[in-house]
C-alpha cells in the first residue's frame, strides 16, 4: 500500500485534493477527517500540514507527498521533487518600507532584522550571500513586524502582492525563490511499486489541463498549412469529407494559444472549427 501525504489545510489542499480525484483517486469527503484509504488503487492519503509533509517523507514514514517547494526547502529534511504539479504558484520576496534601505542587492540587508516564516530558505539565502542578518521567525500575518519594530524588512510569500500593498511595503530586488506545489519523495530511495502509474495519471492530468482538442475542415490547398499550425503531439488525424477537396483535421494544441491558432486557422479557410476539453489523457 502506497503512502501518501496531503495538504490538509491552507490554500494547496484543495487543489491538491482535486488533482488527487481527477487522477482517479479517492479523497477524503469530511475535512475534518486526516485519513483516507483508496482500496481501489492500493493508497493510503495521509491528511497532514503542509509545512510537516517534507519531515514525513524525508524521514521515509511516508512515500510520497504533496507541499510547496518552498516548504521543502524550508524543511531542509531529505526529500526531493519528483513531479511539479504546476499550481500553489508564488514566490518568496524580500520587502520593506519605501525608501527604508539603502539599496535591493543582498549586502544592503548587512545587519538588518529580517521576519519570516521561512528561517531555513532564509539561511541558506544569507549564507550563499555571505551576508550577516538576523532571522525573526514568526508564524504568520508577517507583513505586521516592520509597523510593530519588530523586523526592518520581511521575507514572505508574495502571490498577487495584495497583501504587501494594503500593508504598505514594497518589494526589493529580486525573488528569493520560486515555489509551486511538489510531489516529493525521499532523497535517494527507490521509488516504491505503484509510483510509476500514479506519476503517470498525475501527467495525465497535467496535460489534460493544459491542453484542448481542436477538430476543423480545410481545403486541400490549405491542408498544409493547417498542419502547420496543429502539429498536434505525434502527428495530426486528417480524415476526408465527403465533399470532394475538403479534410477533417483532428489535433491537440495548448489551451493557451487556442484562440490565436483558430484565427490563423481561419484565416487560411478552415472552417467548423471546434475546441473541446480533455478529461484525461495518458500521452
Ligand atoms: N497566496 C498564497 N499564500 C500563502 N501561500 C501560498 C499562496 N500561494 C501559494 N502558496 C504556497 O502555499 C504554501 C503555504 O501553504 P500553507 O497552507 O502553509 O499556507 P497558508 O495557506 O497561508 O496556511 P496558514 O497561513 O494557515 O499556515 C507554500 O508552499 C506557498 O508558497
Ligand atoms: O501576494 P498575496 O496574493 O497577497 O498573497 C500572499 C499572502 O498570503 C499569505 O498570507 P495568509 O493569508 O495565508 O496569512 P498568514 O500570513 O497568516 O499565513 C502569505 O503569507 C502572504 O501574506
Ligand atoms: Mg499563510
Amino acid at each position: 500500500m502506497l503512502r501518501i501525504a496531503v495538504p490538509n489545510k491552507g490554500v494547496l489542499a484543495l487543489p491538491a485534493s482535486q488533482m488527487l480525484q481527477e487522477a482517479g483517486y479517492r479523497q477524503r469527503s469530511d475535512p475534518k477527517d486526516l485519513l483516507c484509504l483508496d482500496e481501489a488503487n492500493g493508497v493510503e492519503f495521509f491528511y497532514l500540514r503542509p509545512r510537516d509533509i517534507a519531515t514525513y517523507v524525508g524521514s521515509g514514514d511516508l512515500d510520497l507527498g504533496i507541499t510547496g517547494r518552498d516548504l521543502l526547502v524550508d524543511a531542509g529534511s531529505p526529500a526531493v521533487e519528483v513531479l511539479d504539479l504546476n499550481f500553489g504558484r508564488a514566490t518568496i520576496r524580500f520587502a520593506a518600507v519605501p525608501g527604508s534601505l539603502k539599496g535591493t542587492s543582498p549586502a544592503d540587508l548587512e545587519g538588518l532584522r529580517v521576519a519570516t516564516a521561512f528561517p531555513g530558505v532564509m539561511e541558506r539565502y544569507f549564507a550563499e550571500h555571505s551576508v550577516q542578518a538576523s532571522i525573526i521567525r514568526l508564524d504568520g500575518a508577517v507583513e505586521n513586524a516592520i509597523r510593530l519594530g519588530v523586523a526592518d524588512v520581511v521575507a514572505d510569500v508574495v502571490e498577487t502582492g495584495k497583501t504587501l500593498r494594503q500593508a504598505g511595503l514594497d518589494v526589493l530586488g529580486e525573488p528569493i525563490m520560486k515555489s509551486s506545489a511538489l510531489l516529493i519523495r525521499r532523497a535517494g530511495d527507490e521509488l516504491p511499486a505503484g509510483v510509476p502509474q500514479l506519476l503517470r495519471r498525475l501527467q495525465g492530468v497535467l496535460v489534460a489541463r493544459q491542453y484542448v482538442m481542436l477538430a476543423y475542415d480545410v481545403q486541400q490547398d490549405g491542408l498544409d498549412a493547417a498542419v502547420a499550425l496543429t502539429p498536434g503531439i505525434e502527428s495530426p488525424t486528417i480524415s476526408k469529407l465527403h465533399r470532394e477537396g475538403w479534410f477533417a483535421v483532428q489535433a491537440m494544441v495548448p489551451q493557451a494559444e487556442v484562440h490565436r491558432i483558430m484565427d490563423e486557422l481561419y484565416a487560411i479557410g478552415a472552417r467548423a472549427i471546434l475546441v473541446t476539453g480533455i478529461h484525461a489523457c495518458r500521452l
